[in-house]
């Protein structure tokens, strides 16, 4: 069998959200050569950096193309903006097949004829008024310099039929699509053109896209067949929507893979959790990008929209940071965090984050914690530390200067001299040393606190009275 051939094709018009990302993600897993396409058509909001920005995200998600840009400098080979030669190619073509013809109707024409149809209960489609203009008068209104759009010359008495690989046999009728543009009046290439022409030029045989391109494939399959293209093969997946139940999107604000990374996201997180979002995978573990690979099966692509759940992301990211080496999960500290901890408690300290951090944040909290003065009891802890009373605390620095390197026997000279137990021994243990209810082992704690800062926390308890 030849090889699949599959693409990402972004807008660079923002940063690449979740979505994107998932569909990035299974167009890679789906192929055997992934092809990156900068769809910068829109010249008022695609920019480089936004190109630099997705190529980044791209590669640290492990999603590296085989064929494609490698910088963010516009080339006719993969960037649509420069390939306007060849979409002019492509447009003389159907023109002079008579598959395309100049539309001179203005936009505001266009609205009431829009209207009309609406008004009549039919749905809106292009009336054809300009479909039949005789060759004079196309000639006398170009040199009158009349703006005009070209548009695709639908056949009406056509079905346009094909298979698609999620969403099953698709049928679509030529008379309920109206003669659509293929370039517009300023003679920018539109979406359904550019994309249809550049698949079957670049070789791709498998579109994977997010199913708001649906009702585009027949369209761009009655382009291909009026231009001997060939067509792909195409894969509609479902949309990835937000809490809010609409589709994440570039416009409204869907929280990018930029924003993720600098969170402290591993990749392999992110993509754990998107390659399982509507669709099925048989080991719960973390798997790397080839055992992912290796299970993917366009076959079990879910057809209903995706919630995107962040409990779920998260629950990967602790698998991701459990299973971080030592030096992966060191550097991935914030520098300000690494100063602060002792290299004697290093390994020790990247154990405890591994049990109990999702985040860099909250590891430099607990390094500050364990490792600076900086402790602040909120009022509450502080009650709960109070409530234990100074003969506790002074019993605790007994048992600690007796024990200073066995938290057992420590917790158990601590028993002994307070009689105190359960949680009212560590609850307000805990409270004094970490300024906390919760968190990482006691006995970690005791181990990885220095003694004098050890001993000062506990005597903040000792003189309460006065
Ligand atoms: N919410 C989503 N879930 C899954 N795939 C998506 C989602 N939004 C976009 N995609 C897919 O991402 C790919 C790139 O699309 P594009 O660059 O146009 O992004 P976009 O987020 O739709 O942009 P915009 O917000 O500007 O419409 C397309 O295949 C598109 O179908
Ligand atoms: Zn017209």
């Amino acid at each position: 069998m030849s090889a699949i051939k599959t693409r990402f094709a972004p807008s660079p018009t923002g940063l690449i959200h979740l979505g994107n990302a998932r569909t990035a993600l299974f167009s890679a897993l789906g192929g055997d050569v992934f092809v990156l396409r900068i769809e910068d058509t829109d010249l008022e909001r695609s920019r480089a950096e936004f190109v630099a920005e997705l190529m980044n995200d791209l590669r640290w998600l492990g999603l590296d193309w085989q064929e494609g840009p490698r910088g963010a400098e516009p080339d006719p080979d993969w960037y649509q903006s420069r390939r306007g030669e060849i979409y002019a190619t492509y447009y003389r073509l159907l023109e002079e097949k008579g598959l395309a013809y100049p539309c001179f109707c203005t936009p505001l024409e266009l609205e009431v004829s829009r209207k009309v149809q609406l008004g009549s209960g039919r749905p809106p489609r292009y009336s054809g008024r300009c479909a039949h203009l005789p060759a004079d008068e196309v000639r006398r209104r170009h040199e009158e310099g009349l703006a005009a759009t070209l548009r695709f010359r639908v056949p009406k008495d056509r079905v346009v039929e094909f298979e698609d690989e999620v969403r099953g046999p698709q049928r679509f009728a030529g008379e309920d699509i109206g003669d659509f543009i293929i370039r517009r009046a300023d003679g920018s290439p539109a979406f359904f053109f550019c994309n249809a022409i550049d698949d079957a030029l670049m070789g791709i045989t498998r579109v994977l896209r997010g199913e708001d391109h649906l009702a585009n494939t027949p369209r761009q399959l009655m382009i291909l067949a009026a231009l001997d293209l060939p067509r792909p093969r195409y894969a509609h997946i479902s949309l990835i929507v937000g809490d809010d139940g609409a589709p994440l999107s570039k416009r409204n604000g869907s929280r990018s893979i930029k924003q993720l990374r600098e969170e402290g996201y591993f990749p392999e997180a992110v993509v754990n959790m998107l390659a399982r979002l509507g669709h099925h995978y048989d080991s719960a573990e973390l798997l790397g990008l080839p055992a992912l690979r290796a299970g993917f099966d366009i076959r079990r692509l879910g057809r209903s929209p995706a919630r995107f759940d962040v409990s779920h992301l998260d629950h990967w990211q602790g698998l991701a940071v459990r299973g971080a080496a030592d030096d992966t999960l060191w550097h991935w500290l914030h520098t300000e965090t690494r100063a602060v901890v002792p290299d004697a408690h290093r390994a020790g300290f990247l154990d405890l984050v591994r049990s109990n951090c999702l985040f860099p944040k909250e590891a430099d909290a607990w390094a500050r914690i364990l490792f600076t003065d900086e402790l602040e009891l909120a009022a509450d802890i502080a009650a709960v530390a109070q409530a234990a009373g100074e003969a506790f605390y002074l019993a605790a620095i007994d048992a600690a200067t007796e024990s200073p390197d066995d938290f057992a026997a420590f917790l158990a000279g601590l028993k002994r001299r307070s009689g105190a137990k359960g949680k009212h021994l560590f609850l307000p243990l805990r409270a004094a040393l970490t300024g906390s209810l919760d968190g990482p082992e006691l006995a970690k704690i005791y181990q990885m606190l220095d003694k004098p800062r050890l001993h000062r926390r506990l005597a903040e308890f000792t003189y309460e009275s006065e």
